[in-house]
């Protein structure tokens, strides 16, 4: 079965072995206890556990999938790792499923694999571990179309650490148990360490119930997939395309949708730009266009203008 899937269900069962690989990494770093926190930029931490985790997922997908573009947040990296970083295994249980018909012929050159090796940086600096996860996005040339959120810090029922969620548009969603969120109110959640005056007015004009201030892309969509909250507002530059890839492929597999505050999709073909300057705006089970429209004009002007 595994020599014979389509490239897709391969790139998806090796992202999921390979995500939890680099969530024992990132375990690791923690547990030793030296971050080797560097400055990227202004609010921006990269630590050792970003660069091993890239590592270790670039290097197992390049070396399976050599003809695959992968783009990481973290740059160029070092692909010598060890043994027991390079992850060979394929997720058996997911190549058990059945390919959509539309992606059993895509070719490797049309994929983009991007990485973002640890997302919630600043968080797992602060001790906010359950915000932090690994996101490996699978485009097929413009569009986000599987993703693998897997959450390092996530305590199973017995006591094992760590779970993975995956996501293949046409197939469905995987690794969690989808609750709508609560009816009769209105939860966003948000940034708790990129705001500025232009994101708190675009979310006082929601007229929300409750605002959650979380940590990373991917555990906002995750609050999204468990009922947590009803829609993922962050109207201003910063996140990236490796931030919103996996995020996006698993929430629309489910039915949500991930867009800019203009309610386009971003394109995630190799050569865009890597910067989401038009924002994020994501919901699942609501009217994703009337969330659109509730965005201040000048918030528009300064966010949404291209
Ligand atoms: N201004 C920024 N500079 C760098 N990364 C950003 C910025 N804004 C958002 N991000 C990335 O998007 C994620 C979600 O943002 P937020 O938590 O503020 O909602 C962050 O964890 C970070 O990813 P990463 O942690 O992988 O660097
Ligand atoms: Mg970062
Ligand atoms: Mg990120
Ligand atoms: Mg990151």
């Amino acid at each position: 079965m595994a020599a014979t899937a389509p490239v897709i269900m391969r790139v998806m069962a090796s992202s999921i072995s390979t995500a939890k690989r680099a969530g024992g990494i990132i375990r690791d770093v923690l547990k030793k206890g030296d971050l080797g926190i560097v400055d990227k930029g202004k609010n921006d931490p990269q630590t050792e556990a970003d660069r091993s985790a890239q590592r270790c997922i670039i290097a197992s997908l390049a070396k399976k999938f050599p003809t695959v573009k992968i783009i990481g947040e973290e740059g160029g990296s070092d692909l010598n790792v060890c043994d027991d970083w390079l992850v060979n295994e394929l997720d058996e249980g997911f190549l058990q499923q059945s390919c959509p018909a539309e992606w059993k012929d895509v070719k490797p050159e049309d994929f983009v694999i991007w990485v973002d090796p640890l997302d919630g940086t600043a968080e797992y600096t602060q001790g906010h571990v359950e915000h932090v996860t690994v996101l490996i996005g699978i485009a097929v040339k413009d569009a986000a179309v599987g993703g693998i959120i897997h959450q390092p810090f996530y305590q199973q029922p017995d006591g094992e650490m760590g779970r993975t969620i995956w996501g293949l548009k046409g197939l469905g969603t995987g690794g969690f148990t989808a609750v709508p969120a609560p009816a009769g109110q209105f939860i966003i959640t948000t940034t708790r360490s990129h705001s500025n005056a232009l994101h708190q007015q675009a979310l006082n004009a929601f007229a929300s119930t409750e605002v959650l201030k979380v940590g990373g892309a991917g555990f906002k969509v995750l609050q999204l997939l468990e009922g947590k909250a009803h829609a993922y507002v962050f109207a201003t530059p910063g996140c990236k395309k490796w931030d919103t890839c996996a995020p996006e492929a698993v929430l629309e597999a489910q039915g949500g949708c991930l867009t800019n505050i203009n309610g386009e999709h971003y394109a995630y073909n190799a050569d865009v730009e890597h910067v989401n300057r038009q924002g994020v705006l994501a919901s699942l089970g609501q009217d994703h266009v009337a969330l659109v429209e509730k965005i201040p004009a000048e918030v528009r002007a300064a966010v949404g203008a291209k």
